[in-house]
């Protein structure tokens, strides 16, 4: 069997990578595309990808090589874009027993409690300036993770002496040297933002609109009666009084999207307020989070709708071979568009929605993993290749998250409320997935 290679699959491979619910391209969630030199294999679909990544895996567990990568990674003697072979198994077994295990990264507890330490007390000094601050959270959680991974590699901590922060610098230049190309999809990105940002809009206007008609209604009917404040619904107590506080019909809506944001997104803090004992310093330890099942759902979410790797990092073919029952020649580049098998809607409830109970007792994934044995999510990859640091970036996050949410009441910032553009969401697509804009809308507020 051969392919026909197209020039458009090329074009529409980028724009399925950011469709809200994507589309399959090519047969069985395979396609093969020759851009360039060499030939590039797309896998979309959740048998697709176990093809890939689990029984064909002794083939396609190389890496494509990068004179970038070359120079960077000292010939390619690193584990994550080593050629498969030896001394990538050499070196990853080592990274495995001595590095990143689960006993390991549960030693490094003290030294990460530490640095979720020093970043309270940064948004607290933040909030004791004024009641209601701005906080860059990108730059505070990323400067978290960078100190925790160079307390990790360094053995202690080197904030002071700014070598941290030399650390993260030269990282950010070796990710942007290694995918400058890929930049050119921001801006498709963007467009779904618009488009999700579309819906809510939608639905507004017309909730907005037959709540208006039933004031009317009301107005003319002879028996009308103010119904009392407490019996209003959000949607009517704004329209009875947005003129009286100068509220545009974008400033209702802004405040209504907060009102769900809010009313969703405090389950999980009131669950980590009740799970976490207050210690001397009232800090939420790691023993604490077995007993947070949401906090945990919602990382996973997170992983689901926003993988940081989102094309895991480009396998290689290193003989020819038939995936489920289409040849793969040898030298093919291989794309596992974890993106969007994380929206398949064949596979999920709503994928779209941000929804961390599909992950809880009752919940139409609460078996899904993701450590590779589920398909459909794959945020650490699969197989011979499947992030050895699932451990260690499970940990870092949880850890914050929960501390972020126990010690603090966080809210949107005032003029963006007002503006109607609540949290950014828009992506830059990479190597990884990073958020277009930095997170600074929050505003933590003393409980
Ligand atoms: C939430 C955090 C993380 C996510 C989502 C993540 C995800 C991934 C993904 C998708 C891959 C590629 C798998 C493939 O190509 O099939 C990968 C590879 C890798 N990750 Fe992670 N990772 C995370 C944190 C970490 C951390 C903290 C470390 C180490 C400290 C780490 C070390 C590695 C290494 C060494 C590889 C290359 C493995 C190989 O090629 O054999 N990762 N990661």
């Amino acid at each position: 069997m051969s392919y026909k290679i197209l020039d458009e699959h090329a074009i529409s491979l980028s724009v399925s990578y950011f469709l809200p619910q994507p589309a399959r391209h090519g047969r069985d969630g395979l396609l093969l595309l020759h851009l360039g030199s060499a030939p590039t294999l797309v896998v979309s679909s959740p048998s697709a990808a176990e093809a890939v990544l689990r029984t064909h895996n002794h083939v396609l567990a190389s890496r494509t090589w990068s004179p970038v990568a070359d120079i960077i990674f000292y010939g390619l003697t690193d584990v994550a874009f080593a050629p498969y072979g030896e001394r990538w198994r050499q070196a990853r077994k080592l990274l495995t027993t001595h590095m990143l295990s689960a006993k390991k990264v549960h030693s490094f507890r003290h030294g990460r409690l530490e640095e979720v330490r020093v970043v309270l007390a940064r948004i607290r000094d933040a909030a004791a300036t004024a009641p209601r601050t701005a906080v860059d959270m990108t730059g505070l959680l990323g400067g978290y993770t960078n100190d925790v991974v160079s307390r990790a590699v360094l053995g202690e901590s080197h904030r002071e002496g700014s070598r941290n922060r030399l650390f993260g610098e030269l990282s950010e230049i070796n990710v942007s040297l290694l995918l400058a190309k890929l930049e050119l999809l921001r801006k498709l990105i963007c467009a779904k933002a618009k488009r999700v940002h579309r819906r809510w809009d939608q639905l507004f206007d017309k909730l907005i609109d037959e709540h208006q008609r039933e004031r009317k209604r009301a107005s003319s009917s002879q028996h009308e009666q103010q119904e009392e404040i407490t019996d209003q619904d959000f949607i009517h107590v704004l329209l009875s009084v947005r003129e009286e506080y100068g509220l545009t019909m974008d400033g209702v809506k802004a405040i209504l999207v907060d009102m769900f944001e809010a009313g969703i997104e405090t389950a999980h803090l009131k669950e980590v307020r009740r799970c976490a004992p207050a210690g001397n310093d009232m800090v939420v330890m790691e023993e604490d989070l077995s007993n947070m099942a949401y906090l945990k759902a919602v990382v996973k979410e997170t992983l689901r709708l926003h993988p940081p790797v989102p094309l895991l990092v480009p396998h290689l073919s290193i003989a020819d071979c038939e995936v489920n029952g289409y040849p793969v020649p040898s030298g093919t580049r291989v794309f596992v568009n974890v993106w969007s098998l994380g929206r398949d809607p064949v596979y999920w409830e709503r994928p779209e929605e941000f929804m961390p109970e599909r992950f809880l007792e009752g919940g139409c994934a609460v078996d899904v993993d993701m450590k590779g044995k589920d398909f459909q999510f794959l945020p650490f990859g699969s197989g011979r290749r499947i992030c050895p640091g699932i451990n260690f970036g499970v940990a870092t996050v949880e850890i914050m998250l929960a501390n972020l949410m126990y010690h603090f009441d966080w809210d949107l910032q005032d003029e963006m409320e007002g503006a109607g553009k609540g949290v950014d969401m828009t992506e830059l697509f990479g190597l990884t997935l990073r958020r277009k804009e930095k997170l600074i809308l929050l505003v933590p507020k003393m409980p």
